[in-house]
């Protein structure tokens, strides 16, 4: 059975990537078989040799899975300005994004890997195409939920509205994770933390301080291996 969560975070730059690069690292070290997709990128640039838009998360996502894709499966819409996608998409004629970003999603999610890591671009209630929003394509595909919260001030209205939005969209949250953004954890980091498990029902699910090398990575994985449970 496979295992499919979508991350989204508390805002763009919350660290979605960089958590999801550390999940796939500790679903790789327990020799599961993965794969990973960002259906939406925006802020793309021109591979010179294949001749198609690339993004640069849908590239580490692609590294990181365990299993072959092409590009375009990882990341079938590819827009190249770092602006809001549906607005790159209406400039660059791109239609039907719900439509396309489901298809994709099914097409890896038939190859039934143990764990199917969906990276969502923004926060929760991203426009997409005319009248939808990100939250209509985890529901459609029947994704889990996983927030990531970047640790700074203003999370904590960002959390909560997040959550409240994801229970809305008829979505399950399967639990939240902190990153520390930067190399100093904000000003009462633990009290912050406190707060938001007091009022978020779901599990925190672990806590990220900030990264400065691949050698803290590969500590910090090794000592996370209970957060991949494959059901
Ligand atoms: N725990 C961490 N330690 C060190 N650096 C971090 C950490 N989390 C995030 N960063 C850095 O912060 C920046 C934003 O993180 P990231 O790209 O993962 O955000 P994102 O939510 O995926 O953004 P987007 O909406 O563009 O997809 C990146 O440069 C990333 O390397
Ligand atoms: C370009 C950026 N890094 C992301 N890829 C897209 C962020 C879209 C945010 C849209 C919004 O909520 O205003
Ligand atoms: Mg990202």
């Amino acid at each position: 059975m496979t295992s499919c969560v979508f991350i989204t975070g508390t805002d763009t730059d919350a660290g979605k990537t960089r958590v999801s690069a550390l999940l796939l690292r500790v679903a790789w070290m327990q020799g599961l078989r993965t794969l990973a997709m960002k259906p939406i990128s925006a802020g793309c640039t021109r591979n010179p040799t294949l001749g198609h838009y690339e993004n640069a998360d849908a590239l580490i996502l692609q590294h990181l899975a365990t299993e072959p894709t092409t590009y375009q499966e990882v990341n079938p819409i590819a827009l190249e300005p770092p602006i809001a996608p549906h607005i790159a998409a209406e400039r660059a004629n791109e239609r039907n994004l719900l439509l396309r970003a489901r298809l994709g999603w099914q097409a890896l999610y038939a190859k039934s890997p143990d764990l199917l890591l969906c990276e969502g671009a923004g926060g929760w209630m991203l426009p997409l195409d005319e009248g939808h929003l990100m939250p209509q394509f985890v529901r459609e595909t029947n994704q889990d939920v996983i927030l990531v919260v970047g640790m700074k001030l203003g999370c904590l209205n960002h959390a909560l509205l997040t959550v409240a939005a994801i229970a809305q969209s008829g979505c399950h949250l399967r639990g939240w994770i902190a990153n520390t953004l930067t190399p100093e954890p904000m000003p009462y980091y633990t009290e912050n933390v406190a707060t938001l498990k007091e009022r978020i029902a779901a599990p925190l699910l672990a806590e990220v301080p900030f990264l400065a090398d691949v050698s803290d990575e590969q500590a910090w994985c090794e000592s996370h291996q209970h957060l991949i449970k494959i059901d």
